[in-house]
This record gives C-alpha cells, sequence and structure tokens, in this order.
C-alpha cells in the first residue's frame, strides 16, 4: 500500500496514547506515510502490539510532570496528538474527579512540556460528549457546548486549556471532537481491545461470536426513532485522515476545532440488526435501564472539516464499521496477543476494503 509523503523534511510526532484504539490506527498512519512517530502511553488500556513496529515507544504514565519531560528532551517534536485519556461515559460517572483530574491533568503536563521545548502545534482528541442531545438534526461547532457527564466536562476544560495557551504562548492548536470511534483497519490485525469492553460494536460482536450470551440495551424510552440511543459511528481510519489533514492545516493556521463523524445516526437497535446481517449470526438483547449521563442523540455535522480540509469519510458507511471490525474479532478472539485466526466465512479479503485515503493536500 503506497501513500502520497508529506513534504520534507520529515516531522517528528509524538502520539500520547498511541497503544490504544484510536492512537494506534493513526500512529499507523504517520508511520505509512513518512513521519517520525514517538508513541508514549502508560499501557493501562492499550497494547504494546498495537504500536507500528517503526514507531518509538516509551513507556510512562503522562500524569507524571518528570517523565513526560525526559521524553521532550530527547527528541524535537514538531507536533503532538494527544490522545490518552480515561475515555468512558458510563465510569464517568462513578470516578467524576478522577476523570476531570487525570483528563486535564495529563493535558496539562503534556502541553507544558510542548510548549517550554518549542512544539509547533497540537491536537487534542475531544468528543462529542461536550454537547447536549439533539435528535433529528446535526451538531455542527456553532452547537452549544453543554456536557452531560464528567467525561464530556473534563474534555471541554481540556478544549478550555488548549484555547488559552495558543493565546498566550503561540502553540498552534486544533480539537478533533470525535463522534463514536469504530471499524479497525483491513487485514485484521490492528483493532479494539479494551479490557473490560464497554463499547456497543465490540460487545454485540461478541456476542455474534458465541463469547457472550446477549447484548444489554441501556434505555429504550428515549425520545428516538425506536427509543433507544442514536449515535454517529465514525470509522477510526477516516479519523486517522481527519488527524492527518489537521496536522497539514496547522502548519498554516491555527485554534482549530472540528467535529468529526460520518453525519448518520444509527440507534443501538439498528446497530445490532446491521451486525446480524454482517455476521449472519443472531444476537439477542436484553433491555435494561438507562445509563447514566447517556444523551440521547449525537449525530456529527462535518461540513466544516470537509469544506476546509477536504476530508470525506470512504469507510463509515457501517456495514463497512461492522465488517471490518468483524474480521478483526474474529481473527484475534482474544484481542492483542492471541492468535491470528483465517477470515471469517464471507467477511471478503483485505483487498476487499479500499486502504486509507490520505491524500494530504499541501
Ligand atoms: N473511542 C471513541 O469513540 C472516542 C470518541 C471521542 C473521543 N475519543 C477520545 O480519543 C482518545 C482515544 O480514545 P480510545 O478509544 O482510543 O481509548 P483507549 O483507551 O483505547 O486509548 C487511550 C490510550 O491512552 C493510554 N493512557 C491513558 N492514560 C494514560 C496516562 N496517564 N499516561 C499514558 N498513557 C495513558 C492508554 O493506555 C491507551 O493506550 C481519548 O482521548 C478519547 O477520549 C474517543
Ligand atoms: O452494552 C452496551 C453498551 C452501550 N450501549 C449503548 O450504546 C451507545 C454507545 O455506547 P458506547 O459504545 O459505550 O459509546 P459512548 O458511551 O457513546 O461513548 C463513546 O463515544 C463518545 C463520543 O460520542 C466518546 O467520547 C467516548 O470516549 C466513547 O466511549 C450508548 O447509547 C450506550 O448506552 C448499550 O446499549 N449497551
Amino acid at each position: 500500500m503506497k501513500h502520497h509523503h508529506p513534504i520534507e523534511p520529515v516531522e517528528n510526532v509524538l502520539v500520547t496514547g498511541g497503544a490504544g484504539f484510536v492512537g494506534s490506527h493513526v500512529a499507523w498512519l504517520l508511520c505509512e506515510l513518512g513521519f517520525r512517530v514517538t508513541v508514549v502511553d502508560d499501557l493501562s488500556t492499550g497494547h504494546r502490539a498495537a504500536v507500528p513496529p517503526t514507531a518509538s515507544f516509551v513507556l510512562a504514565d503522562l500524569r507524571q510532570v518528570g517523565t513526560i519531560n525526559q521524553v521532550f528532551a530527547e527528541r524535537q517534536y514538531d507536533a503532538v496528538m494527544h490522545f490518552a485519556a480515561r475515555t468512558l461515559v458510563g465510569e464517568s460517572n462513578t470516578r467524576p474527579i478522577d476523570y476531570v483530574r487525570d483528563n486535564v491533568g495529563t493535558l496539562c503536563n503534556v502541553l507544558q512540556a510542548a510548549i517550554d521545548h518549542g512544539t509547533r502545534s497540537f491536537i487534542l482528541s475531544s468528543t462529542a460528549s461536550i454537547f447536549e442531545s439533539r435528535d433529528g438534526s446535526d451538531i455542527d461547532e456553532n452547537q452549544v457546548v453543554s456536557p452531560g457527564n464528567p467525561y464530556g466536562e473534563s474534555k471541554r476544560m481540556c478544549e478550555r486549556v488548549l484555547f488559552w495557551a495558543e493565546r498566550s504562548h503561540g502553540i498552534r492548536t486544533a480539537v478533533l471532537r470525535y463522534f463514536n470511534a469504530a471499524g479497525a483497519k483491513p487485514g485484521g490485525d490492528l483493532g479494539e481491545d479494551h479490557r473490560p469492553e464497554t463499547h456497543l460494536i465490540p460487545l454485540v460482536l461478541q456476542v455474534a461470536q458465541g463469547r457472550r450470551p446477549h447484548i444489554d440495551i441501556f434505555g429504550n424510552d428515549y425520545p428516538t426513532r425506536d427509543g433507544t440511543c442514536v449515535r454517529d459511528y465514525v470509522h477510526v481510519l477516516d479519523l486517522a485522515d481527519a488527524h492527518v489533514r489537521t496536522l497539514i492545516a496547522l502548519r498554516s493556521s491555527g485554534a482549530l476545532a472540528y467535529n468529526v463523524g460520518s453525519g448518520a445516526g444509527y440507534s443501538v437497535r439498528q446497530i445490532v440488526a446491521a451486525a446480524e446481517r454482517v455476521t449472519g449470526r443472531p444476537i439477542p438483547t436484553i433491555m435494561r435501564p438507562r445509563r447514566m449521563g447517556d444523551p440521547a442523540a449525537l449525530v456529527a455535522n462535518s461540513g466544516k472539516l470537509r469544506r476546509e480540509l477536504g476530508w470525506k469519510p470512504l469507510h463509515s458507511d457501517l456495514q463497512t464499521i461492522i465488517r471490518t471490525a468483524w474480521i478483526w474479532h474474529s481473527r484475534h478472539p482474544g484481542g492483542f496477543g492471541s492468535s491470528c485466526l483465517p477470515f471469517p466465512p464471507g467477511a471478503g479479503s483485505p483487498s476487499a476494503v479500499d486502504p486509507p485515503a490520505a491524500q494530504p493536500s499541501d
């Protein structure tokens, strides 16, 4: 798979949380495009095996100021992509202080070090969770920011820290508010592996695999088309492409903020039905009460990202998201470190899915 290469000289990019689900996919794309990547991660929820072999790896907890300064002392970074965070909406309701302290504290540590060492640009993983629910209409960058859970609140605070840091110190910043990241790298050897898993699509696929008896549906009394929550699922490869485009845009601009999603909303029931179609297996459901802090509906309007950076989601149709995730889970039933099994029947070969379309235009 050959890609368009960035302009010389090669840029050094520090990817925090690059052993995690989204960060590892972005790190892989950066390596494929010829960037020099350093991943720093404490492996609290990530996996060493997810880090691309050509990236440098530093095992460090970013809550410690000393360790992050050491990382910056060893190499001059042109850019930082900050993925490392606590990420679970449900859990954040039971640990609000941990979420704010760790997410804001980690961001402050990495950002201060980046400023002190003259790093030019900084991209933050933000989230749709900063917005309030909107059923029947999508969410652009002008929507009210009003987080419904401590996780979203912590990311809103991170966004504000970046705003003031850019004003005071001139570091160029971008926030990418992803909606629900899903899917896996075509090829079947990189994907989502959270332990315990709490995300809808991997859990649904574990039911299809016979590894769980059923999927719990958290609430059927929301004001949505079928009463279950509606989300916008965006393929990790399309997120990776958005990061590369943003990185390049930051060479000539700053203070960027984009909502990143497919623009299509699917209810929990629709996800279950789509996964039954893709896998050809039954997926039993059990109705449960609402999960605290879940907004009814979050669907992105990514028109700004499309217009300004030429981004186009190429893998985020639901069928491709579920099919690539299904290949990953089928080949690696125990996640990273488990044996590599053949492609599942009917899933197609890796070449059945197009390679990522990162053609950053300078
Ligand atoms: N997955 C989604 O749907 C989604 C949507 C919107 C935003 N985001 C954001 O994207 C980022 C990545 O999310 P993900 O789903 O890949 O999560 P993940 O848990 O798979 O990845 C997070 C990574 O950060 C590392 N990490 C966490 N705390 C750390 C610390 N103190 N020091 C060093 N490393 C640390 C973990 O080990 C892990 O590898 C997060 O900031 C998350 O809030 C994710
Ligand atoms: O067993 C389950 C798991 C989830 N859900 C529902 O499925 C939807 C999606 O849930 P989940 O996959 O846990 O993702 P979210 O809670 O929407 O959060 C994800 O998406 C956010 C952006 O929207 C990110 O910021 C978060 O980091 C990421 O975890 C929600 O309505 C859940 O209530 C169920 O019904 N049953």
